[in-house]
């Protein structure tokens, strides 16, 4: 039986939340839920102690005025793996970044020998762990966590093109002259480089319930294709200038993990296993406090469907190198 919706309040006192990898995205995310509190304790993990014990002194700080700026009462400390593996949600932001010029696949080789010696480190995991990953790539990260960790499916997920339909909603919301919160809109798929334009559902975007067109200022248009790349493009240009992407991720992870602790059943764009499609991919869910409560199918057309198959068959052929390259 499902078990009944957790009090927001019993499951900010009970909660441990662990991030490993504390670097530009793990700190962040931590920032985050110290400022919006969803958890008693926040644990950061990383083998570079003398960067995490930093990152937990510099963290501490925020924490100090509860109701400053928000929040308070969150304790942040450093943590190791088997304490992570106990936690009620692990967030993975362990492993390499892109430099500039360098795609997220690229990180595979390294990322997830990380990975594997990380999920390990944890074991045994309590059955109510909820992985969510974040390190990149992200969606082939997530299937291969899935093997390693041995916990249910629907307790793995990864953030997947959460971030990128945030991106996609915002630059939206500016063309239409609304508040993005009124932006339905999803891009689907890998959060990765062969995100095409076309990855955006456009036919199902829909503003305040309405058709895209619809909703327009009169005498305006929009370039479907131009705002698909600049929502592609947006992390490059970011990594371009200033080395890493960290703030949009932090916010956003630690809204996943808000709604999984407050089982919210929120509908976001995660990458979890989807059967037919035979890897970990972004389409929407029902996120509860089990991870996935429901996938969502969203009625698509034909090119979009295809998109999403051709995504899907790009995701298994990376898969299975890693897994040759493996044995
Ligand atoms: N999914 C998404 O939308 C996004 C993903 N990312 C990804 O997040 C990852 C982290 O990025 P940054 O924080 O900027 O990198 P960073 O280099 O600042 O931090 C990574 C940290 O991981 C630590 N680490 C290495 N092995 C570990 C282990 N076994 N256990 C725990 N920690 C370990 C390192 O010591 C380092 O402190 C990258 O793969 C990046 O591509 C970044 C932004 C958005
Ligand atoms: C780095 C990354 O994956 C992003 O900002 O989208």
């Amino acid at each position: 039986m499902e078990p009944p919706p957790m009090d927001p309040e019993v499951a900010t006192s009970r909660s441990r939340i662990a991030i490993l990898g504390a670097g530009s995205v793990g700190s962040a995310i931590a920032l985050c839920l110290i400022l919006n509190p969803v958890a008693s304790e926040v644990l950061l993990v990383d083998p570079n102690t003398a960067q995490r014990d930093a990152q937990v002194k510099d963290l501490e700080d925020a924490t100090t005025y509860h109701g400053a700026v928000g929040g308070g009462g969150v304790r942040i400390r450093a943590g190791t793996h088997k304490e992570a593996g106990q936690c009620d949600i692990v967030v993975i932001s362990a492993g390499a970044k892109q430099r500039h010029g360098e795609t997220r696949t690229a990180l595979l080789g390294r990322n997830l020998a990380i990975l594997k010696s990380a999920t390990n480190d944890m074991k045994p995991f309590s059955k109510h762990t909820v992985i969510l990953l974040v390190a990149n790539p992200v969606d082939i990260l997530t299937y291969f966590c899935q093997k390693f960790s041995g916990l249910p499916q629907q307790q793995v997920i990864g953030s997947g093109t959460f971030l990128d339909t945030a991106r996609l909603r915002g630059i939206l919301a500016e063309k239409v002259g609304v508040d993005a919160s009124s932006v339905d809109a999803y891009v689907l798929g890998e959060h990765g480089e062969s995100q095409m334009w076309v990855k955006v559902a456009w036919s199902c975007v829909t503003v305040g319930a309405m058709p895209l067109d619809r909703c327009l200022p009169p005498g305006t248009d929009i370039d479907r294709k131009a705002i698909a790349l600049e929502t592609k493009d947006k992390a490059a240009k970011i990594i371009e200038a200033k080395g890493a992407t960290a703030y949009g991720i932090g916010a956003l992870s630690a809204a996943i993990c808000k709604s999984i602790l407050f089982d919210q059943r929120i509908v976001r764009p995660i990458s979890h296993w989807i059967e037919d499609l035979g890897c970990c991919l972004s389409l929407p869910v029902i996120l509860g406090r089990k991870g996935i409560v429901r996938s969502l199918s969203m009625p698509l057309n034909k090119e979009e469907r295809d998109l999403l198959v051709k995504s899907a068959d790009a995701l298994k052929e990376l898969i299975a190198e890693a897994q040759d390259s493996q044995q």
